[in-house]
């Protein structure tokens, strides 16, 4: 079902010299980004810095303005069953009548007739994937009685139950509190080994868990290869510079798990 094995270093997606506005407003200039099998990339940034644009453009919603997309060397529209989407948060009224089982078949729904019987092998899938995200102990459960982070699980597993390439999720954390969230970097770290994971993120203590690059993006994108915030991506980020620090410059400098090397000591 997940692609453990496969090639590792493998180019899933990549954006080339992308720009991309609504209307008038410029919200992506000149973006390059690679994600390759077994990355487990944070994408961080402000409020509207371009972060769910990004993730759009890589699900094929949107087209670039100039520029390309491609997800395993294809326009992605073409190549949407690889990837596994967990959107933002929704809420979910909490006497809606179905398992937290129910949900992750939904992620099989394309792959079968809507309708028709679930099979044996299907449901077989479905516990399969919930044993990955640690929820076969709930998988009875009704999906509006679950916590916020239970539920988070439960929609990681709907997204992996079709055997995607890579795990795309938006603000997985919005409803998660601090000691769960640390717990959720971990298996996403642990899922990385199977499938490439991109997590867009506000939550900077993300840096802190096992990430292997990490892109922040504001209008402009800025990528490095490794868990480190950089000074230039914190710039990016948050403004500032050398002699006027931005408050979040000067917390993530004190920081456990975040190496912001000294200014004029730039990594990229
Ligand atoms: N459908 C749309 N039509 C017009 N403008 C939009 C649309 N979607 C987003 N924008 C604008 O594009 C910019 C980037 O939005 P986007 O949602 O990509 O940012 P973001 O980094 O995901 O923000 P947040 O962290 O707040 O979710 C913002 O200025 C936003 O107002």
């Amino acid at each position: 079902m997940v692609t453990a094995g496969k090639d590792r270093g493998e180019i899933i997606a990549q954006l080339q010299g992308v720009d991309f506005s609504y209307g008038a407003n410029k919200v992506l200039e000149g973006v390059d980004l690679t994600v390759r099998r077994g990355d487990y990339l944070a994408v961080l940034g402000p409020n509207g810095g371009g972060k769910t644009t990004l993730v759009k453009l890589i699900l094929g919603l949107i087209r670039p303005d100039a520029g390309q997309v491609r997800v395993f060397n294809a326009p992605p529209a073409q190549t949407r069953g690889s990837i596994g989407y967990v959107p933002q948060y929704t809420n979910i009224r909490p006497d809606f009548p179905v398992s937290a089982l129910d949900v992750v078949l939904m992620g099989l729904a394309t792959a079968r007739s809507f309708g028709l019987r679930v099979s044996s092998a299907e449901r077989d899938r479905a516990m399969e994937a919930l044993t990955l995200v640690d929820m076969t102990d709930c998988a009875d459960r009704r999906i509006g009685a679950l916590s916020g982070g239970q539920r988070q699980r439960v929609f990681i597993a709907r997204a992996l139950a079709s055997g995607p390439d890579l795990l795309l999720m938006d603000e997985p954390t919005a409803s998660v509190d601090a000691h769960a969230r640390f717990c959720f970097y971990e298996l996403l770290a642990e899922l990385s080994d199977r499938v490439s994971v991109v997590v867009v993120s506000h939550d900077l203590s993300i840096v802190a868990s096992r990430v292997t690059a990490i892109a922040c993006v504001n209008k402009r994108l800025h990528y490095h290869p490794g868990p480190e915030l950089t000074t230039a991506m914190l710039e990016l980020m948050y403004g500032g510079h050398d002699g006027h620090k931005c408050p979040v410059m000067a917390f993530a400098h004190g920081l456990p798990g975040i190496m912001v090397p000294p200014h004029g000591k730039r990594h990229v």
